[in-house]
């Protein structure tokens, strides 16, 4: 097991935000989030990738308490793309996707020719070669979108942490995104809303509400007309894909009433 968060516990203005949060991640899954507004699913990932110190409890990484380690070190195997992250810099694409070497060059070290072509594969990779040269100021939220991934991807994290990565892009970046990340290799923990997305995505689902794990396994598992209704408070009718199998959500606007 290579992330573990042991009973994490974030609590603000007498409220628990998220409450005694137990979620491991093997090497090379991809772990899910999902919950509704509120649920705790930032406040989780937030911890992992350190913007945020737990009330109690722990984040380890390969069995070390993250805390115990500077928070370059930690840099170097986790990587975070934020919540509709923003970049407020007047600098390059190009520029910005490099930053992702910055736990792994000291001081003003120029990048060598191994990381510029990592950096070159990564804006491949998100689709933002053709911007290389353009301000980040001047992106669509899409497109930013992408030139953070790119970010995370050049910094070869160990663990990839990503708050809701398919914010602002259309439909042909979010399938390729999570098409890439499944095949990988990658270890990634996700927070993800479009539930058919992380069933198609994700090797185990971790289901918050309420600051609370209410369940946790393979999307088929967990992804129930039970659980939904429980977790989400809507109905839902679940079938198979005709081709690939793959479980898919059918969400019923008439609340299950026609049949
Ligand atoms: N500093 C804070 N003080 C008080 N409440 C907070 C603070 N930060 C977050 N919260 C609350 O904690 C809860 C969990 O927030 P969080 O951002 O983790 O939810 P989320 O599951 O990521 O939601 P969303 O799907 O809307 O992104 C929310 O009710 C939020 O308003």
């Amino acid at each position: 097991m290579i992330l573990s968060l042991r009973e994490l516990t974030v609590e603000r203005a007498g409220r628990a935000l998220i409450d005694r949060l137990d979620l491991n991640v093997e090497a090379g899954q991809v772990v899910g989030v999902v919950g509704p507004n509120g649920s705790g699913k930032s406040t989780a990932l937030r911890c992992v990738y350190r913007a945020l110190r737990p009330s109690s409890g722990a984040v380890l990484l390969d069995g070390t308490d993250l805390t115990s380690l500077r928070l370059r070190e930690s840099a170097r195997s986790i990587a975070a793309l934020a919540q509709d992250g923003q970049i407020d810099l007047d600098f390059t694409v190009e520029e910005v996707v490099g930053l992702g070497r910055a736990p792994h060059v000291r001081g003003n070290r120029a990048l060598d020719a191994r990381e510029r072509e990592l950096c070159r594969r990564a804006m491949a990779r998100m689709d933002v070669t053709h911007l290389a040269d353009r301000s980040v100021l001047t992106l669509s939220g899409g497109e930013r979108q992408r030139v953070l991934v790119a970010r995370a991807l050049v910094q070869e994290p160990r663990v990839l942490v990503l708050d809701e990565p398919t914010n602002h892009l259309d439909v042909r970046h979010q399938v390729e995104l999570l098409t890439f990340l499944r095949e990988s290799g990658l270890t990634v923990l996700a927070a993800l809303h479009d539930l058919n997305l992380a069933a198609a995505a994700c090797d185990r689902i971790a289901v918050l509400k309420a600051g609370t794990l209410v369940a946790t396994g393979a999307p088929a598992e967990v992804l129930t007309p039970e659980l939904i209704r429980k977790v989400f408070g809507i109905e839902v009718t679940i079938v198979a894909h005709p081709r690939t199998g793959a479980l898919q959500l059918l969400y019923d606007l008439d609340g299950g009433t026609r049949s």
